[in-house]
């Protein structure tokens, strides 16, 4: 039986990270490593599938732009459509699920395509990168993962893009999906799947890599926050603001009353929650996000109005 024919498409990380020291696992420059070496590092990885790598950048995560998610995602769609039949994407873990969520809404495709990062960089002891690699190319090139939208795959988890987020600034095991827990394990080279995404994605979906993002920001309540900051939106141009809310999306009376200019003047405010789970519903005349977190709620609202959507509940509905 001949291999799946598999990209990987790095961007950086600390899964392309250097430092001076075994022990460094902070201090360390983000995508020192090019895509060779990540591979070079990794034993068995054309025993599970024939490998295509190309280095399509090589930045920090904290640095990945909307401009940087569309360019991506037309990289990964010229792949696919090519013939490749799955893609896996080394990323950066500070902003992965964005750029994951973004792919998941924005590409039209029925075939695997993973991302995968690492919390210790390349150099340091006990490095989580090279197994995490050879596990996103495993589930990469597993026959069941086609359909599944897009997938994060760490520390032996395998998430949904939609729910999967950062949980913790350091440990190998950051990553979680608060609301949905995983879609499946890859374990010893082997993937069980416990679940398939509920929401619409990729071929589902109206957006594409040329749907324009337009400006959307994201704003924290917190006892005694100055509503002066958000009236200050107004005067920056965003179409969007997504309000991360105390608790249940809320909103100080000062806060929900500079809110409620902003929505009047024309700029669409999502709320959603600052707690990193649970489900916020439409409250006071704002959308609610459900269960995306603020991060996530912004790529939705940037796609939204992008495309024009009007009613921007129906699109947190759906998906
Ligand atoms: N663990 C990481 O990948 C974080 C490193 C870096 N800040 C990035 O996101 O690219």
């Amino acid at each position: 039986m001949s291999l799946p024919r598999l990209c990987i498409v790095a961007t950086g990380g600390t899964i392309a990270g250097a430092g001076a020291r075994p022990q460094s696992t902070m201090a360390y420059a983000a995508g020192a490593l090019d895509v060779a070496e990540l591979c070079a590092r990794v034993p068995g990885l054309d025993e599970v599938a024939a490998i295509q790598a190309e280095q399509f950048a090589a930045i920090d995560s904290k640095n990945a732009t909307p401009a940087f998610w569309q360019s991506l995602a037309a990289r990964v769609q010229a792949l696919l459509d090519g013939g490749a039949d799955g893609v896996v994407v080394t990323h950066g873990t500070d902003t992965l699920e964005e750029t994951a969520y973004y792919l998941h809404l924005a590409l039209k495709t029925d075939r695997p395509v993973v991302l995968v990062g690492a919390m210790r960089p390349a150099t340091a002891l006990s490095p989580d990168g090279p197994l995490n690699l050879l596990d996103a190319v495993t589930v990469a090139a597993a026959p069941q993962a086609a359909g599944r939208g897009v997938l994060v795959a760490l520390n032996h988890q395998i998430l949904c893009a939609r729910d999967a987020a950062k949980t913790n600034a350091n440990r190998p095991d950051a990553f979680a999906a608060p609301n949905a827990g995983a879609l499946g394990w890859v374990q010893d080279g082997r993937v069980a799947w416990m679940g398939r995404p509920e929401r619409p994605h990729t071929r589902a979906t109206p957006f594409t890599a040329a749907t324009p993002l337009p400006q959307v920001e994201v704003l924290a309540g917190y006892a005694g926050g100055s509503a002066a900051l958000i009236r200050a939106v107004a005067a920056t141009g965003a179409r969007g603001l997504v309000w991360a809310g105390t608790g249940n999306g809320s909103a100080s009376a000062d806060a929900q009353e500079a809110l409620d200019e902003l929505r009047q003047g024309g700029v669409a405010v999502v709320r959603a929650t600052r707690t990193g789970s649970g489900c916020v519903a439409a409250s006071g005349g704002l959308p609610g996000a459900g269960t995306l977190s603020p991060w996530k709620a912004r790529v939705l609202l940037m796609l939204a109005l992008g495309a024009g959507t009007d009613d921007i509940q129906a699109a947190f509905d759906t998906y």
